[in-house]
């Protein structure tokens, strides 16, 4: 029988269970671990309206795409918060907000806590960032100190949402509230971990969506808002007649929930922008739309086009003349003071209007996003650590594809690297450095697709960059020429030969795109001729003269002469420094999954899933996860003392850094055992807190290291004691335990023995697999256990599989000079799933030994 055919047999057996399926709160206790066994758990979860579901270190959110009674109420958020053991509760998203939260109390590095929420459009990632800012505006709340500042600083951060949504969200194809940019949002907390601010970072708004809107969606919802909810006084006061109509705002009948303009004033006021500010804010808007209706007649071809008699209103408050000169003449440079006018053609015209709503659009979002960070971000002195929430556009692949989902997904791509570097990647390489042998888990390593994007010299970013800098009109096909010279022969890269379109097609870790290759030099120049800058800051809306009033330099042109900041440029540094962000911090990942491309309620595509669960390596996330493994290796040879030394140190600081990690990821697998054994230890210790457990262990190693340290230098005279320690710990306790019940139940053993001064319990705490190093007398003991168990096993030759325990096989291995290593590795299964009727809920048997020559 092949390993293929056993596999498929094993996974008919375990989908047989149907009815078992929706129990499976933690995906790593699904055996085996295979796209089609992971998806029919999840579709069974959904059925039995069950949306959350562990991952190992990531949590897996399900959209309903309905509004699920009760379940992200205060009683629940105060449930999750106040439990000792909130991992015990279902699978939620209040689990990891409050595990971060817990980490900022343990003061466990690195402090602070990023919560990345990924998916695609419409997956659920804004959703569940509110519902994160909520759960820490409450449980982090101070209201009971200095009432007033407080409570206002909640809910400024809480009404932040609804006005960044109005300017920054809009209705689309995929999802009718997408947000049009990425956000890092950073929840300042006190000493005492209270909440007492917030800021925001914003990147990549789509503005293009201002003046040009795909067939069958909209602009930004604040424009419908405006025009659905003023009042009569509002619209005379914004310049907005009644029945005047938008060629910017197209499918103005659809109403959605968005559309709610009195929510986004109140939200303004809470965060402090007074009433003039608001008026300022709708005019300048207002004058955006009237923009959008602004047409140009052709006179003759040498004179400039002309503004429509209607559109010659006051249109953002500038003088009419000069706007038309400014939309419809461009202004050449030669040197400093020669300059020549010339008359626009009616396309330019347009490109020029479009242009500037854009730049007036962008500046305001960027104007509100400072003045809302204003309003919400605590002085320096007053928070010492930050939780950070990202939302940020999921994966792109639109029928045509521009320069905006070049950047989205290569903001993907860095994320997609920074979980894979974290986690998968970080873990396999800790196995090989500290000798484990492990099947490895083959990951998408997306390194050499992001190297495609943004290598130097010859990455697609630096070439479009240098293209823009050429002093020529842009050319696609010279373009797609260029980059096929350089990067024809690169895996990720590729062209399809019979399009006639100058594209070009990256192979994404989430999928391939092609994007076309027309326009995308522009709008990475993303050009603003300063005449329209200039006529800006004469405006008599004092909003918008102070949105100009810092391109000074622009005006008199020296722009022109600058060195010219693209737009991929700018986007490539924003994500650096967030990346750096994230990597000073302790990071939690939520995976949300659209599961249908309709956004129906409660409707399960398989196929939809499954593309997500692929993109994601959700299935070697938890092939990880599932066998995440500590180990001891000690190989305690009489005639290499002081190699046994320098082991010890390193195990030492092996089990700290698995034990933080665990600690991390307590939801997992082990959860419920770290916390017994752990406990159980402290109070032995009578220490009581679970976080000064940690300062305990790290004290602890501090020490070991020093003793190594000191052991080097010194003559390692106490080497005798430290060996008889040796012999004393090879699981004394297990013997009579095995012989007494007559199954391998590693979690069953009482008390924490103690291994090389190192408690096995928490040695077991901290990972679900342990190798433990025995000595030759140990290895007696163990050989004489297999033989209690009934294990076959062959002299000589070492190698036993047996099927005694129900599932597969771990490993008991003899060390070249006569130790041998145990290896038990934790079954997948809870105990109650292996020996139905017995009461040990909740807790994971070891049911593998596996016996080889090393
Ligand atoms: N947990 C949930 N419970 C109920 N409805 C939800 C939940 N999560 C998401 N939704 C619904 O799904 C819609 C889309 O979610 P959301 O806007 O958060 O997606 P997104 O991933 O942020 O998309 P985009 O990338 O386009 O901004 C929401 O408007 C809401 O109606």
């Amino acid at each position: 029988m092949s390993l293929n055919d056993s596999l498929e047999g094993d996974v008919r057996d375990f989908l047989v269970n149907e009815a078992e399926l929706h129990t499976y709160d933690d995906l790593t206790k699904v055996n085996p671990v295979t796209p089609t066994t992971v998806l029919k758990c999840l579709q069974a979860r959904y059925s039995a309206r069950v949306f959350y579901t562990h991952a190992g270190c990531t949590l897996v959110a399900l959209n309903p795409f309905q509004p699920i009674p009760h379940l992200y109420s205060l009683d629940v958020m105060r449930e999750y918060h106040s439990a000792p053991q909130p991992q015990d509760f279902k699978p939620h998203i209040f689990i990891v907000a409050e595990e971060a939260y817990r980490n900022v109390q343990g003061q466990v590095e690195p402090v602070d806590q990023s919560l990345v929420v990924s998916g695609e459009s419409g997956a659920g990632k804004t959703w569940t960032s509110r519902c994160l800012m909520k759960y820490y505006a409450t449980v982090a709340a101070s209201s009971h100190k200095c009432q007033d500042t407080v409570e206002r600083i909640e809910r400024r951060v809480l009404d932040s949402n609804p006005v960044m949504e109005a300017f920054g969200n809009a209705c689309t194809l995929r999802n009718n509230n997408s947000s049009r940019f990425g956000k890092y949002i950073q929840l300042q907390l006190n000493s005492s971990q209270l909440l007492v601010g917030a800021s925001v970072q914003t990147y990549l708004l789509e503005k293009t969506r201002v003046a040009f809107q795909a067939p069958n969606e909209r602009n930004f919802h604040i424009f419908y808002q405006m025009m659905k909810g003023a009042t009569e006084k509002q619209r005379q006061e914004w310049e907005m007649p009644y029945n005047q109509k938008f060629s910017w705002l197209p499918n103005a009948d659809k109403t959605l929930e968005e559309d709610r303009l009195q929510e986004t004033a109140e939200a303004m006021i809470s965060l402090g922008i007074d009433t003039d500010k608001r008026t300022q804010i709708f005019r300048v808007l207002a004058s955006i739309l009237q923009l959008g209706n602004v047409n140009f007649s052709l006179a003759s071809e040498s004179q400039p086009c002309d503004l429509d008699e209607e559109s010659k209103a006051t249109l953002l408050q500038v003088p009419v003349d000069e706007l038309q000169d400014c939309l419809t003449v461009r202004t050449l440079r030669a040197g400093k003071q020669n300059v020549l006018l010339k008359p626009c053609s009616q396309s330019e015209c347009v490109i020029r209007r479009d242009c500037l709503a854009k730049v007036i659009y962008a500046q305001l979002f960027e104007w509100l996003v400072t003045f809302i960070n204003n309003s919400m971000c605590s002085d320096n002195s007053k928070w010492c650590n930050f939780i950070g929430l990202l939302d940020v556009y999921g994966f792109e692949c639109f029928l045509l594809n521009n320069l905006e989902q070049l950047c989205i997904n290569y903001a993907n791509e860095k994320l997609q690297q920074h979980f894979v570097a974290h986690y998968l990647k970080a873990q396999q390489e800790e196995y090989v450095a500290e000798g484990l042998e492990w099947s490895f888990v083959r990951y998408q390593d997306n390194q050499s697709c992001l190297d495609l994007i943004e290598g130097s010299p010859t990455g697609i970013l630096s070439l479009l960059n240098e293209e823009c800098r050429l002093n020529r009109a842009s050319d696609a096909k010279q373009f797609r020429v260029r980059l096929e010279k350089e990067l024809s022969g690169n895996t990720r890269m590729s062209w399809d030969k019979f399009s006639k379109q100058p594209h070009f097609i990256v192979a994404h870790y989430a999928g391939r795109v092609s994007y076309q290759i027309e326009g995308m030099m522009e709008k990475n120049k993303d050009p603003v001729p300063p005449e329209l800058l200039s006529l800006l800051q004469k405006s008599k809306n004092p909003l918008l003269q102070s949105l100009f009033a810092a391109s000074d330099a622009e005006g008199n042109g020296s722009r022109a002469q600058s060195k010219v900041v693209t737009v991929v440029s700018k986007f490539k540094n924003s994500l650096e420094s967030l990346m750096k962000i994230l990597h000073g911090t302790t990071p939690h990942y939520t995976r949300c999954i659209k599961p249908n491309p309709d956004c129906r309620p409660l409707t399960f595509k398989k196929e939809e899933v499954i593309t997500q669960l692929e993109a994601c390596g959700i299935v070697e996330t938890i092939h990880i996860s599932a066998a995440d493994c500590c180990y001891f290796t000690l190989e305690l040879l009489e005639e290499q003392r002081d190699r046994v030394r320098s082991q010890k140190a390193f195990c030492i600081q092996c089990c700290w850094r698995r034990y933080q990690r665990r600690q991390r990821a307590i939801r997992t697998q082990s959860a419920t055992l770290i916390q017994a054994v752990v406990r159980a230890w402290l109070v032995r210790r009578e220490v009581r807190r679970w976080h000064k457990a940690a300062s305990v262990i790290q004290a602890r190693w501090r020490s070991w290291r020093a003793q190594m340290d000191a052991l080097a230098e010194a003559e390692l005279d106490n080497a005798e004691d430290l060996l008889e320690e040796e012999e004393s710990c090879s699981l004394p306790a297990l013997d009579p335990l095995l012989k007494e019940r007559g199954s391998v139940q590693l979690s069953s053993i009482p008390e924490p023995v103690a291994v090389h001064g190192w408690p096995l319990g928490l040695a077991m705490a901290s990972a679900p697999n342990i190798t433990v190093a025995l000595t030759a007398t140990g290895f007696q003991k163990v050989m004489s256990l297999m033989a209690t168990l009934k294990i076959p096993f062959r002299h000589g030759e070492y190698k036993v599989e047996t099927n005694q325990f129900d599932q597969g096989v771990a490993s008991i291995r003899a060390q070249p000079r006569g130790s041998v290593k145990l290896h038990l590795r934790r079954s997948p299964l809870r105990y109650a799933d292996m020996h139905p009727g017995q009461n040990a809920d909740g807790v994971t048997g070891f049911n593998q030994i596996l016996l080889e020559k090393t």
